[in-house]
């Protein structure tokens, strides 16, 4: 009975002894990247296959290569560098490309490195097996640079012990963003390195010895790779849950997601490998000097069994002969044609390679400018492009700056101006007037924090295929800081200006003093000869008579005795009143002495001028001058002179006319009297 039972436990125990236990060696740890293995475990995919699979992450075991042609492994994940192991010599079989387009790529630090040259003479964390970022850094001529051993650590680059390093699209970016670290990528893809990425492979003498066996497991893997990527979620909790939590749930999906970009499922079969592409691969490193010419790579992709022609194939074929050769003539024609499209294709990648090197130095300009360089869509009226200056200008970060609208980015004055500006622009543009094409204005802008900036914008129009304006591409250049000083200048200007017509008005008033009478503001005795002598000579240049009328207040003194000294100042300011209202234009009155006044009168005969003096003595003696309780009144005597009857020069006319006052006094005063030369 007990035997009975034995042979039982051991009829159960038998088809785990059927299972073949291999190893499969990973080039990386427990991670997303390897989620199609552990979905084949779990669903027993590989055990229906008859494989008990022990995943062995990198660290465990040596270099997935070495390990499996040592036999320490039996399968191992690689990249495209088994292309470059293969033409050296080294018996890898390819089983099936996993991930179509190689993951790896280089990561900088966006503020310090803004395009792949920039990385000459720097430090990068580069692993030995990375073949293609070598491959990637020596086509875009980076030649002298050193290489540090990969820590796989993202604070190394963040905190700055290396320029670059290298990573998988489907990893580190998710830790930099994580950590806000503004990074910045470089995929080989972008000068035509199209590697495949993780590479299931195993060694040569595995295929010799069971093909059959190895298509099995190539198929059980291929198998979980289909369920992984439909079962995210699922498979990320598998890895938390038996492999490893180093990595959050998150970030298992972000890499599900990145992972299934480069696979392409949709539109190529997983595992699917072709030579062609190998040979490309192993041609990019004959390119770069890694191999040598038109190197040799063959064996190195597995032959499926649905790869593997059925033997009626085989006598198709040999029927078919006939016909190829009978469309020999016609594929010559076709190589022809292929070998002149190749060339286009190369000179094509030349162009584009022109092309993204133009692009990437008009990025670097843009991205380094002091100047703000933005587009600005015309149909959306919304910014397209904002370059990272606008922080500096504005205080807004490039997204920020690129969320606000026209009339955000402006204060209110200087969106209607732009409006207007941009509105006749294209309107000539419209009619066909190409000066229109560019324009210039002084705007000003809100900054974030709530002052206006100042900047002077040069835009240009963007026309499209049909030559009809999309777009505007603008550059704004702050000149705050020439404004201001701009402002200030004008300002002592402004005040420099008013000090100069204080001065003027200052001088004006200090000239006035200088020939005025303060008392009664008429002009005095300097400014009178002065004058005199002025009249004098134009009255005998141009011949015509000049009259002098010396007039003086009657018994002043008795005024100021009997009222005071302020009454008589009244008077005096009455009289001169009196005279002044009616004087004409061109006659000078002056204050000659204390209560004495001269009348200049050019262009006045004798008479006339006689009778002039005759009609203020009595205008004179009629004024009543109100003083406190008093009614002041007074008379004044005259007399009169006049050019050329009495004299030619100054002095003679004054003495005739003082003569002639003299006269009036001592003949009773409150007269007028005439010169003659009898009074000497
Ligand atoms: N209030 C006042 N008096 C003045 C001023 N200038 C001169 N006088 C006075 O004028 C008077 C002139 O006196 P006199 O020269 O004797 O002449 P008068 O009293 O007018 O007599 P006759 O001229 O001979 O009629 C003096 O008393 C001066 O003090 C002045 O600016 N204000």
């Amino acid at each position: 009975m007990r035997l009975f039972f034995f042979l039982l436990s051991l009829l159960a125990l038998a088809p785990a002894w059927a299972l073949e236990k291999v190893v499969l060696q990973l080039n990386w740890k427990h991670q997303f990247q390897f989620a199609g293995y552990y979905a084949a475990i779990d669903k027993g995919y590989f055990r229906d296959a008859g494989f008990e699979v022990t995943l062995r992450e990198l660290g465990q075991g040596g270099d997935p290569v070495d390990s499996v042609l040592a036999g320490q492994a039996d399968f191992g994940v690689a990249a495209s560098e088994l292309a470059l192991h293969r033409a050296r010599g080294k018996p890898v079989v390819a089983l099936a490309a996993i991930v179509q387009h190689s993951p790896l790529i280089l990561l900088v630090n966006r503020r310090k490195v803004s395009s792949v040259d920039a990385l000459e003479g720097s430090r990068i964390m580069l692993a030995s097996h990375e073949t293609e970022l070598f491959a990637y850094l020596r086509r875009e001529e980076v030649r002298q640079y050193t290489t540090v051993p990969h820590s796989f650590d993202t604070r190394d680059l963040i905190e700055g012990r290396v320029d670059a390093m290298s990573g998988y699209v489907t990893d580190e970016p998710y830790l930099l963003r994580k950590a806000g670290f503004p990074y910045l990528v470089f995929s080989p893809s972008a000068v035509g390195i199209n590697f495949y990425g993780d590479t299931l492979f195993t060694a040569e003498s595995r295929i010799k010895s069971s093909r059959e066996r190895v298509d099995a497991f190539r198929a059980a893997a291929v198998k979980g790779w289909q369920y992984a990527l439909a079962h995210p979620e699922e498979i990320a909790d598998l890895i938390l849950n038996s492999y490893s939590r180093r990595h959050e749930r998150a970030h298992l999906l972000y890499e599900a997601n990145e992972l299934k970009r480069l696979m392409q499922p949709d539109l190529v079969e997983i595992g699917q490998q072709s030579d062609s592409r190998w040979q490309q691969i192993a041609e990019t490193y004959a390119e770069l000097g890694m191999l040598p010419q038109k190197p040799n790579i063959g064996g190195l992709v597995f032959e499926t069994e649905e790869r593997k022609l059925p033997a009626w194939i085989g006598y198709a074929l040999a029927g078919g002969l006939f016909l190829i050769l009978a469309v020999g003539a016609a594929a010559f024609y076709f190589a022809r044609l292929n070998l002149r499209l190749n060339r286009e294709v190369i000179s094509r990648r030349v162009f584009e390679r022109a092309l993204r090197t133009s692009e990437e130095r008009y990025r670097q300009l843009a991205e380094f400018s002091k100047d703000v360089i933005w587009t600005l869509d015309l149909n959306s009226m919304r910014f397209t492009y904002i370059s990272p200056a606008v922080e500096k200008v504005r205080g807004l970060t490039v997204d920020e700056a690129s969320r606000q609208t026209l009339a955000d980015a402006l204060t209110p004055e200087s969106y209607d101006k732009v409006r207007v500006i941009m509105a006749d622009h294209l309107g000539r543009l419209a009619k066909g007037d190409l000066t229109a094409l560019s324009a210039t204005a002084e705007i000003e802008q809100p900054h974030k924090d709530g002052h206006t900036i100042h900047a002077e914008v040069v835009g240009s129009f963007l026309l499209d295929a049909e030559n009809k304006p999309h777009a505007l591409l603008g550059i704004s250049r702050d000149i705050s800081d020439r404004h201001k000083a701009a402002r200030k200048l004008q300002e002592a200007n402004d005040k420099l200006r008013k000090q100069l017509e204080e001065i003027e008005q200052l001088q004006v008033a200090l000239k006035e003093q200088a020939i005025r009478d303060s008392l009664t503001g008429c002009f005095n005795r300097r400014y009178l000869d002065e004058t005199l002598e002025r009249e004098l000579s134009r009255s005998r240049r141009e011949g015509y008579p000049l009259s002098l009328v010396i007039l003086d207040l009657d018994h002043f003194k008795q005024i100021n005795d009997t009222y005071g000294h302020l009454a008589g100042d009244r008077a005096l300011m009455v009289l001169a009143e009196t005279l002044r209202a009616d004087i004409r234009h061109e006659d000078v009155l002056c204050r000659y002495g204390g209560e004495e006044f001269v009348i200049l009168m050019p262009r006045m005969p004798l008479a006339k001028a006689v009778e002039r003096a005759e009609s203020w003595r009595r205008t004179i003696e009629a004024i009543r001058v109100s003083f406190g309780n008093f009614e002041l009144s007074f008379t004044a005597s005259a007399g009169v002179a006049a050019y050329p009857d009495h004299g030619k020069m100054p002095d003679e006319l004054t003495h005739a006319a003082d003569t002639a006052l003299y006269v009036a006094k001592n003949t009773g005063r409150n007269r007028v009297v005439e010169y003659s030369p009898e009074q000497e």
